[in-house]
């Protein structure tokens, strides 16, 4: 087991970070097997393995968690060595908005940051793509991790690399579920026993939604809703995509995505099927 370096400030990560090549996971902490499973892939992706723990307040609107998200620094460190962490850069708040919460150059997310996600968080998006590429500039990795549970995110981050030339290899991991099916999330901890048992709707519908893909789209998202009890899960969306979240086509890979609110938390998951279904 390794013991990481903690980073706090742009100097102890530029000195820890050395010159070997980096694999970096972002996260804002809370940490689950979710997570030890990006930090598991990305081991063995960079000589370095570098992790952030940010809790990133320009993603949040007002009204939303930011006080109130889980924090379990200590918890977080044990996780980190046990999958074999370099170094752990958490960095305070100023450190990484220097000028206070008032950069005037952000990441303008696009079109794409303001459908599903974006549409319930309009601003969550900038915050996000900001932020992490604030992360790429400080740790300047070869290769960043992360989850397919946030496909959204995932997608817009691989877009930004992309356009922006930002030099960073973006790699996807599959989403990791507790035994019920329901996708690990740190929000999960927010759910009372009832919700708990409620919050497996969401998988459960993705699962029926992948059982009718031979049928063709609408097939999948009748199934799919069939599954959600309106009474019980207050249902954001549930749509089909093509993999680029665009408008998905009978016959070719597709994305099927949800998002609800269960009690107090919005739970995110999704999952990648084939439609049947006759191409146009
Ligand atoms: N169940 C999971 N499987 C795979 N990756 C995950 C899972 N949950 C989170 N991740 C990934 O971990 C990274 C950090 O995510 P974050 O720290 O926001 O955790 P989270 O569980 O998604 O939290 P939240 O409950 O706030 O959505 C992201 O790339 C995210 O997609
Ligand atoms: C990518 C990220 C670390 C940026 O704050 C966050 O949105 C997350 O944990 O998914
Ligand atoms: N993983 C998503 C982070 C957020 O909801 O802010």
């Amino acid at each position: 087991m390794t013991t990481p370096v903690i980073a706090r400030t742009r100097a102890e990560l530029a000195a820890a970070r050395g010159t070997d090549t980096v694999a970096f996971v972002p996260t804002m902490g809370a940490l689950h097997d979710g997570h030890v499973q990006l930090l598991k892939h990305a081991r063995p992706l960079g000589e370095t393995l570098v992790a952030s723990i940010f809790v990133n307040p320009t993603q949040f609107a007002p009204g939303e968690d930011f006080e109130d998200y889980p924090r379990t620094f200590d918890a977080d460190l044990e996780r980190c060595a046990e999958a074999g962490v370099d170094v752990v850069f958490a960095p305070a708040v100023p450190t990484m908005y220097p000028s206070g919460m008032v950069d005037t150059v952000t990441v303008d997310p696009g079109p794409l940051g303001t459908i599903l996600e974006g549409a319930t968080r309009p601003t969550h998006f900038r915050g996000v793509l900001t932020v992490v590429a604030k992360l790429f500039g400080l740790v300047r990795p070869d290769v960043a991790v992360f989850g397919e549970k946030d496909y959204q995110q995932l997608t817009l981050i691989r877009q930004m690399a992309r356009e922006l030339a930002l030099g960073v290899e973006v790699v996807g991991c599959p989403t990791v579920r507790e035994a019920d099916g329901l996708a690990m999330s740190s929000r999960n901890r927010y759910l009372t026993g009832d919700e708990r048992e409620t919050a497996v709707a969401l998988s459960a519908a993705l699962r029926a939604g992948v059982a009718a893909a031979a049928d063709g789209p609408d097939a999948v998202l009748a199934a799919a809703h069939a599954v959600i009890d309106p009474a019980d899960v207050d249902l954001d969306y549930l749509v089909l995509t093509d993999p680029e979240l665009g408008p998905a086509v009978p016959g070719q890979d597709a994305r099927l995505l949800v998002a609800a609110r269960v009690g107090k938390p919005r739970l995110l998951d999704n999952t990648g099927l084939t439609l049947g279904g006759n191409q146009p």
